[in-house]
C-alpha cells in the first residue's frame, strides 16, 4: 500500500486519539501470564508483535514463526529454554534470521539450556528443547540489546532459585529493563538492580490480579512531531497514559518542550499543545535509553528546519532495518544534508523540504510513522504503508482524524 499525503487544507483539526497498550509491556506481561495464569490483563497491545507473541506462547512443539517481532523472538528463546517437555524451532522474517542473539543463547547455554542454531551461528532460526535451567547465576554482555537482559528476567521468577544476572560493559536501553523490573514488582516478584547486578527472587504462584497497560509512548511520539511542526494553538489529546510511567520514552514530554510542545497531564489523558515557535538551531540528545525514538526526533527537526546531534544510537543497526543508513538516505531525499556513523547522527539546519518524494519504509513501521508528520510542511507519499501494523496497525486511521490529506495512490 502507497499512500499520498498533503498538507491539511485549513488549521490541522484538534483531536481525541486513544493508543492502545504498550507492546513492550504487553509482551513482557504475555509471558508472564504464561507461567502465572492467574494474571489478567487489560488494554493489551493490538499490534502484530503482541499478536506474534501471543500465538508463539500457545506452541508446545514445532515452529513458531514471530515475523518481525524481537522482543517475541528473544523473550520465548528464554521462555522455550525453560519450559521441560515443549521443543520448538523458533524463527522469524528474513531480517529477524539477520538480528543477533548469540548473547542470550550462550547466557541461556551458561544455565544449562538446550538450544542450537538451524542456520547462521548467532542467529535465529533456533532449535530449542525446554527443559529445566538449574544454574541461575549468569553473567551477559548489555551493550547489544536490552532485550536479552529482559527475557531472562522475565523467566527468572518461574525458576527454582530465581537469578543473578551480572551486566558486562555499558549497559543499553536502561529504561526497558527497569521496565521488565517493575512489572515483576507489580506481581509480586522480588528483585533488585545495584551496579551491574540484577537479582530476582524465585515465585511459586501469584493471586489473581488485574494489570492494566499503560498505553504506548513510542507511538505518542508521532503525534508529538505532529504539533511540534503544526501552528501555535494546535492540540491533540491521547489516552491512556500515567505520570509515573514504566516506558522510557515518555521522556518525549520533556524532549518537544524544547520544541515548543507542552504536555497536560488531564486524568489519564495527555493533552499535546503547541505553544511556542522557539527552536534551539540544533538539537543535541543522547539517546542510549530511548532508541525508538530516533528516526521520530531526527525527522521532527528536519520539517523544523534546526539541525540536531544524536548520539548513543549504536542499537538501530539491529533493529528492523539499519535504521542510521535508512534515515540517511530518505532524510537525504527530501533534501537534508545528514550523515551518520555507527551510533551518531548529525543533521545540518536546512529551510527546504522537497515535495512529492516518495519514502521508502524498508519493512520498518517506525520509518512510515516518523516521517507521516512531514506532510504538514509539503505533500509526501510513504511507501508499503502497511508496516505500521508491526506496534500500530490503526495509526493511519487515527491519522485520519486530523484531516491530512491522506489518499492511497
Ligand atoms: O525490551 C523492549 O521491549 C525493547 C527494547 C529496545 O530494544 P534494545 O534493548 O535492543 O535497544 C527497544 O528498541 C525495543 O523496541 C523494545
Ligand atoms: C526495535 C523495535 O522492536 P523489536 O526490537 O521488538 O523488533 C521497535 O519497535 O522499534
Amino acid at each position: 500500500m502507497k499512500l499520498h499525503l498533503s498538507p491539511p487544507p485549513n488549521t490541522l483539526i484538534n483531536s481525541d486519539i486513544e493508543i492502545t497498550g504498550s507492546k513492550s509491556e504487553t509482551n513482557r506481561l504475555l509471558l508472564l501470564r504464561a507461567i502465572f495464569p492467574t494474571i489478567s490483563i487489560q488494554n493489551l497491545s493490538n499490534s502484530d508483535d503482541a499478536q506474534a507473541m501471543e500465538k508463539g506462547l500457545k506452541v508446545n512443539t514445532g515452529e513458531v514463526d514471530i515475523h518481525h517481532a524481537g522482543t517475541a523472538m528473544r523473550f520465548l528463546t528464554a521462555y522455550f529454554a525453560s519450559q521441560a517437555g515443549k521443543e520448538v524451532v523458533l524463527t522469524g522474517s528474513k531480517r529477524m534470521t539477520e538480528r543477533p542473539v548469540q548473547v542470550l543463547v550462550e547466557a541461556l547455554q551458561s544455565m544449562g539450556a538446550d538450544i542450537q542454531y538451524l542456520k547462521d551461528h548467532g542467529y535465529p532460526p533456533l532449535v530449542i528443547k525446554g527443559k529445566e535451567l538449574t544454574v541461575n547465576k549468569v553473567s551477559l554482555p548489555a551493550n547489544i540489546s536490552s532485550q536479552y537482559i529482559s527475557a531472562l528476567l522475565l523467566i527468572a521468577p518461574g525458576l527454582k532459585n530465581g537469578m543473578e544476572l551480572e551486566l558486562v560493559g555499558k549497559i543499553t536501553s536502561v529504561p526497558y529493563i527497569k521496565m521488565t523490573l517493575g512489572l515483576l514488582t507489580q506481581i509480586g516478584v522480588k528483585n533488585s538492580f545495584e551496579g551491574n547486578t540484577v537479582k530476582v527472587g524465585p515465585k511459586l504462584s501469584v493471586g489473581p490480579m488485574e494489570v492494566v497497560v499503560e498505553s504506548d509512548w513510542s507511538s505518542a511520539s508521532y503525534f508529538y512531531s505532529i504539533v511540534a511542526l503544526a501552528d501555535i494553538g494546535t492540540e491533540i489529546m491521547l489516552s491512556a497514559y500515567k505520570k509515573n510511567s514504566l516506558q522510557g520514552d515518555s521522556v518525549l514530554s520533556e524532549i518537544y518542550e524544547q520544541l515548543g510542545v507542552e504536555t497536560f497531564f488531564e486524568g489519564n489523558r495527555i493533552r499535546l499543545s503547541k505553544i511556542s515557535d522557539q527552536k534551539p538551531a540544533t538539537l543535541n540528545l543522547e539517546l542510549s535509553n530511548t532508541p525508538d525514538i530516533a528516526q521520530t526526533i531526527a525527522v521532527t527537526c528536519f520539517g523544523l528546519g534546526i539541525g540536531c546531534y544524536l548520539t548513543g544510537l549504536h542499537t538501530l543497526k539491529i533493529k528492523e532495518t539499519d535504521r542510521l543508513e535508512a534515515l540517511k538516505v530518505e532524510l537525504s531525499k527530501l533534501g537534508a544534508k545528514i550523515s551518520v556513523s555507527d551510533q551518531d547522527l548529525t543533521l545540518q539546519p536546512s529551510p527546504k523540504i522537497k515535495s512529492g518524494v516518495a519514502i521508502d519504509t524498508y519493512n520498518d513501521h517506525r520509518m512510515a510513522m516518523a516521517f507521516a508528520p512531514l506532510a504538514l510542511k509539503t505533500s509526501i507519499l510513504i511507501n508499503d504503508a502497511q508496516v505500521v501494523t508491526k506496534s500500530y496497525p490503526d495509526f493511519w486511521k487515527d491519522l485520519d482524524t486530523l484531516q491530512l490529506g491522506i489518499r492511497t495512490v
